[in-house]
């Protein structure tokens, strides 16, 4: 699995919090950060779309991370988490930088997925998607990281 973001992250509570949870993750969590763009808010998108793009195979199974995307519960990501990996596609998750995603991203996405309807900062968005991501391996495999109170 491939996490591709916008930005270069120095040493910070963002980076402990990404790299506390990606460790955790099997198969390894891989991350490819490509650095911030310049230009106008538009050059900036299309800048950080055309090199979101390029780091994706014609294969790689795309979800990009937007605030308008999908919004399941935890135990709906872990079977979405699932039905992902068993396509044997190699899964490329795309964080978009501080203008957010062109649109070509997101009609190349097999999917989107969103943390909720709040913004997040870019940095720390890698970290709720490592968390969220070991957390959905762990409902699958029954470890008991994860504890529901509800059916
Ligand atoms: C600071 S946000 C960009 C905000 C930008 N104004 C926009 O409208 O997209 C940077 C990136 O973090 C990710 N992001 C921020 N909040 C998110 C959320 N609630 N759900 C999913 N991804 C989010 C997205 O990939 C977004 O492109």
């Amino acid at each position: 699995m491939r996490l591709i973001a916008v930005g270069r992250m120095k040493a910070s509570p963002e980076r402990d919090l990404f790299e506390r949870y990606a460790g955790r993750i099997r198969p390894r969590l891989d991350l490819t950060e490509l650095a911030e763009s310049k230009g106008s808010a538009a050059e900036v998108r299309r800048r950080d779309a055309t090199a979101l793009l390029a780091c994706c195979p014609a294969n790689a199974l795309v979800i990009a991370l937007d605030e308008g995307g999908a919004t399941p519960d935890s135990g709906e990501l872990s079977r979405m988490l699932e039905r992902w990996t068993d396509t044997g596609r190699p899964l490329h998750f795309l964080i978009g930088g501080a203008e957010g995603l062109e649109n070509r991203v997101i009609d190349r996405a097999d999917a989107t997925l969103s943390l909720g309807r709040l913004t997040w900062p870019h940095m720390l968005v890698r970290g709720l998607l490592a968390e969220q991501l070991y957390r959905a391996q762990c409902i699958s495999t029954g470890h008991p990281y994860h504890r529901s109170a509800r059916p």
